[in-house]
C-alpha cells in the first residue's frame, strides 16, 4: 500500500515581501525525507525553532512547495484543497489555538456561546462519534465559552477539530492546557483511531508525559534538517533511557555543538549567530502582508479540482 504521508527531499524558505525567498537566505527546511503509512503515529521532535511547525504547515497545505516534495494521501495539500475541506486531512495547531471554524466562519474561541452550540454547529457528523468525543474530553455542554477556563475551551476546540473521521491528523502541540486526565484520555483515543481506522497522526510536542509507548515512529529535526526517522522500537534499541531522557540527550548534544560552532565563529572574528536575512518574516507584519498577499493569492490560485489545474504563481505561497 502507498504511504499516507510522503516527504521527499523537502526544502523550504519563507518568502520575503515580494513573495520570493530573500536572496542569500539559507533554506529553513533542507532535504527532509520520510514517509508514514496508515496506522502510524509519529512524534515530531526537535528544539525550539527546529522547523516542526513549518513542516506541519507544509503538510497541512498552508505553505506552498513543489507538489513532488510532499504527498498526503497521494495528493498535494496546498494545490488540492478538497483534501482538507473533506476532513480527510486535519491540521490542529498554530492560528487554530485562537480561532475555530464555526458555521462556515473562523470565530474567536472566547465568544459568548455555549459549548453545545459550538459542537453541534459542526454539521455532517456521526452522532456516535460526537458523543464519544464529548465523553472522552469530559465536556459539559452548558459551558459558556467566554467564561470557560483555557483548558475547558481547548477541550471544546479539540472535540470540534476531531468530529470528522480524518485519515491524516497533524497536531502542533495542542495539549498544553489540558489536565493530566484529559490529555491521557485524548492520547488513548488517538491511538485507537490509528489502530482501528488506520488513521495516520503526526504530533509535534515538547511534553513527553505518557508518550513512552504512544508513538510507532520518531522523527527528530534539528536546524531544519532530518536527524532521525525511525520506528519506536529502533529508538528503544539505541537507548535504554526513557523517551524524554533520550530526547533530552539529543537536544543537549545539539546545543553543545551549536555552542562550539558559535565559539569557533567568534574566534575567527565572525558574528556569533548566523545572519537573519532581512525581510524573510512576512506573517504578523500587516504592511508586509498587504504587499505579499500570500494568503489571498494562494486561495485564488488553488483549486478543488486538483493540482493538475493549478497554475504556479510566484507569490501564492503562504496561507494562514
Ligand atoms: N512566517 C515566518 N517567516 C520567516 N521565518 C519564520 C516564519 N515562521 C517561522 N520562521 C522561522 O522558522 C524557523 C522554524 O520555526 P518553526 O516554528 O517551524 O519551529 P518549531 O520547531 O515549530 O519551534 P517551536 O518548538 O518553538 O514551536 C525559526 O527559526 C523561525 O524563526
Amino acid at each position: 500500500m502507498a504511504p499516507t504521508v510522503e516527504i521527499s527531499h523537502l526544502s523550504f524558505t519563507y518568502p520575503g515581501i515580494d513573495g520570493r525567498p530573500p536572496p542569500g537566505a539559507p533554506p529553513l527546511i533542507e532535504d527532509v525525507c520520510f514517509s508514514l503509512d496508515a496506522g502510524h503515529r509519529c512524534l515530531l521532535l526537535g528544539s525550539n525553532g527546529a522547523g516542526k511547525t513549518t513542516i506541519l504547515k507544509i503538510l497541512g497545505g498552508k505553505h506552498m512547495v513543489d507538489p513532488s516534495m510532499v504527498r498526503v494521501l497521494g495528493r498535494s495539500a496546498f494545490h488540492d484543497t478538497a483534501l482538507t475541506s473533506s476532513g480527510d486531512l486535519c491540521y490542529l495547531g498554530g492560528e487554530w489555538r485562537r480561532d475555530v471554524a464555526f458555521a462556515g466562519y473562523q470565530v474567536n474561541i472566547q465568544m459568548d456561546i455555549s459549548a453545545e452550540k459550538m459542537i453541534f454547529g459542526v454539521v455532517g457528523v456521526d452522532p456516535q462519534r460526537r458523543d464519544e468525543l464529548i465523553k472522552i474530553l469530559d465536556i459539559d455542554l452548558a459551558w459558556r465559552m467566554h467564561k470557560a477556563s483555557d483548558g475547558q475551551r481547548r477541550r471544546v476546540q479539540i472535540c470540534m477539530g476531531l468530529l470528522k473521521p480524518f485519515k491524516v491528523l497533524l497536531l502542533d502541540e495542542i495539549t498544553v492546557d489540558l489536565d493530566v486526565l484529559a490529555r491521557a484520555n485524548l492520547l488513548t483515543y488517538l491511538k485507537k483511531e490509528c489502530e482501528e481506522r488506520g488513521a495516520t497522526i503526526i504530533y509535534a510536542t515538547h511534553i513527553f508525559d505518557g508518550l513512552d509507548d504512544w508513538p510507532t515512529h520518531i522523527v527528530y529535526i534539528a536546524r531544519g534538517k532530518l536527524q532521525l526517522a525511525l520506528p519506536l522500537e529502533k529508538v528503544k534499541e539505541m537507548s535504554q533511557l526513557s523517551l524524554m531522557r533520550t530526547v533530552e540527550s539529543w537536544l543537549r548534544k545539539e546545543r553543545d555543538e551549536d555552542r562550539r560552532r558559535r565559539k569557533e565563529r567568534k574566534e575567527k572574528g565572525l558574528p556569533e549567530f548566523d545572519k537573519v536575512t532581512e525581510g524573510s518574516r512576512v506573517i504578523g507584519d500587516p504592511a508586509a502582508r498587504a504587499v505579499n498577499n500570500g494568503w489571498a493569492a494562494g486561495r485564488l490560485a488553488s483549486t478543488v479540482a486538483g493540482e493538475e489545474n493549478f497554475i504556479f504563481s510566484s507569490n501564492s505561497v503562504l496561507r494562514q
